[in-house]
């Protein structure tokens, strides 16, 4: 059998999110783990890259220092979507399956290149439903949640946290880039090997140190979107892809 859960969100309704950023240049990193009531974990692992000796700081250690950087808490409901409510209440039932990945939709990723060719990475999410408290998982581990090397590109992850974990994801993407393959090539034969050793979807989404760029997963969907010279790209589902004038979409979008 599985180890006793002795303390859980499932009781307390409470989110914990975990975030890290990456710079290609220079390797550096910072990332934040089993933070509550901060509104910009991946602004607060950039603190931590950019102001501290360190690369991850946690939970109680995470919040003396954001409030050391003059970083403000809000309040712990203000991360709480209606939809994200729901679904924790409904994974409190008897026959629910809380494991399931797919509805998972609180995890946010970024990828960049400059004109220089510098890559960075940022990845920040609340990790899965009804975790146990004090769970961390994929996204602060760096090389899982996200990885940059100009050397070779970068990579932002999602999915079932502890499976990416397994196979650290970010880099073994990155890994098969090294070894020649195309970005999409590495994004399918990474999922898939995670698909297959341990039975893990996710996603991912990768840039080239020449820009190449892709969004892959294994999971039913993945929202994505791109610019590149003015022009933006989406999808959400295998193969959709909808191409407009990034202005055009800005000004829709109410900015
Ligand atoms: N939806 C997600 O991406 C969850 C995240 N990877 C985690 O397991 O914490």
């Amino acid at each position: 059998g599985k180890a006793v859960v002795i303390i859980n969100n499932s009781g307390l309704g409470e989110v914990e999110m975990d975030a890290i950023i990456m710079d290609g240049k220079n390797l550096a990193s910072g990332a934040v783990s089993a933070v509550k009531c901060i509104a910009n974990p991946i602004k607060l692992s950039r603190l931590v890259m950019e102001k501290t000796e360190h690369m991850l700081l946690t939970d109680q250690g995470a919040h003396a220092f954001a409030k050391a950087m003059g970083v403000p808490e809000i309040p712990g409901k203000k991360l709480i979507t209606e939809r994200s409510r729901e679904r924790w209440e409904k994974n409190l039932e008897a026959d629910s399956n809380p494991q399931e990945i797919e509805k998972d939709l609180g995890t946010v990723g970024a990828v960049a290149i400059d004109n220089e060719g510098n890559v960075a990475c940022a990845t920040s999410t609340g990790g899965l439903s009804n975790k146990m408290v004090g769970r961390v998982g994929d996204t602060p581990c760096i090389g899982c949640g996200g990885y940059a090397d100009n050397n070779v590109g970068a990579t932002s992850t999602t999915g079932h946290g502890e499976s990416i974990m397994k196979v650290v994801l970010a880099r073994l993407v990155l890994y098969h880039m090294e070894q020649g393959m195309s970005a999409e090539e590495a994004a399918d034969t990474a999922l898939n090997y995670m698909k297959t050793r341990v039975g893990g979807l996710g996603g991912v989404i990768v840039i080239g140190k020449s820009g190449e760029w892709t969004a892959r997963f294994s999971t039913k969907q993945l929202s994505w979107a791109a610019v590149k010279d003015d022009q933006l790209q989406h999808g959400i589902n295998l193969g959709e892809l909808h191409t407009q004038p990034a202005e055009e979409a800005l000004v829709a979008a109410g900015f």
